[in-house]
């Protein structure tokens, strides 16, 4: 049986992505201001809408402290960015809505988010997700890593140099492969199961923007940031 080992320069990179991972937090806790109190449909969308214009900005710093995304061609650091941004949003709030909180609290907040003015028809979809994520109990590094691995997803619309992209993806997911058999040693399949959480993200890509413009409330404002990272208004 093959030891796996992580290599210094795996040590490094991992150290490096997930460094900027946790400097790169979301300001305020959503989950707390929702746990506080019951808001209106409009005061939600608000929320969302803060909350996820401000995670982009997040999500721009993190991924330009990705070793070798800064020496991509510019054009395709926006595909990359535009590609991924609905999925980081997704999740970042799967991870957020997994977290380990008081008997009761995920409830509380799985209702609230229910009521919050999404259209029925996506809440199985995004539940699902969310669920599926949090069965994992990921680690931190794990969540760095796979959030890195998604931004860094060759195949996004417009991107021309993909190879470039692969370069820079595959160590990625060299380090998170043997991360992932040292810390779950017995499940085989874990590393597999990872990877498969981000085909499930593609899928609440396609709903994004049908959830935002089917919010139960009346026009729906975006912020210019949201206009250009989501395909909304
Ligand atoms: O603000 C949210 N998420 C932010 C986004 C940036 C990163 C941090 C988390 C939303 C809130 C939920 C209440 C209604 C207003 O939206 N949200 C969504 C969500 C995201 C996309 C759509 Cl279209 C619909 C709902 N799922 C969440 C799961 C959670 F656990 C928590 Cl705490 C909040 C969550």
């Amino acid at each position: 049986k093959e030891k796996v080992k992580i290599t210094k320069e795996q040590q490094a990179l991992m150290k490096v992505v997930v460094e900027a991972y946790n400097r790169h937090q979301i300001p305020q806790d959503v989950a707390k201001k929702l746990l506080q109190e019951q808001y209106s449909e409009e005061e939600n969308f608000l929320l969302l809408t803060e909350m996820a214009t401000s995670q982009v900005q997040v999500l721009v710093e993190f991924t330009k402290n990705i070793p070798g995304f800064l020496s991509l061609n510019h054009e395709d650091q926006i595909a990359l960015l535009k590609g991924s941004a609905v999925e980081a949003m997704f999740l970042r709030s799967a991870q957020v809505f997994s977290r380990k909180m008081p008997n009761g609290h995920t409830e509380v907040l799985e209702e609230r988010i229910r009521k919050s003015g999404i259209s029925e028809e996506f809440m199985t979809p995004m539940f699902n997700f969310y669920k599926s994520i949090g069965e994992l109990h990921m680690m931190q590094e794990e969540q760095a890593l796979l959030t890195a691995i998604a931004i860094l997803t060759p195949d996004r619309p417009y991107v021309k140099d993909q190879q470039a992209v692969e370069r820079l993806q595959e160590p990625m997911l060299d380090v998170l492969r043997k991360l992932c058999v040292l810390q779950h040693p017995q499940e085989p399949q874990y590393f597999a199961r990872l990877l498969g959480r981000l085909t499930e993200l593609r899928t609440l890509n396609h709903y994004h923007a049908e959830m935002l413009t089917s919010w139960r409330m009346n026009d729906h404002k975006f912020t210019p940031l949201l206009c250009e990272i989501w395909d909304v208004e």
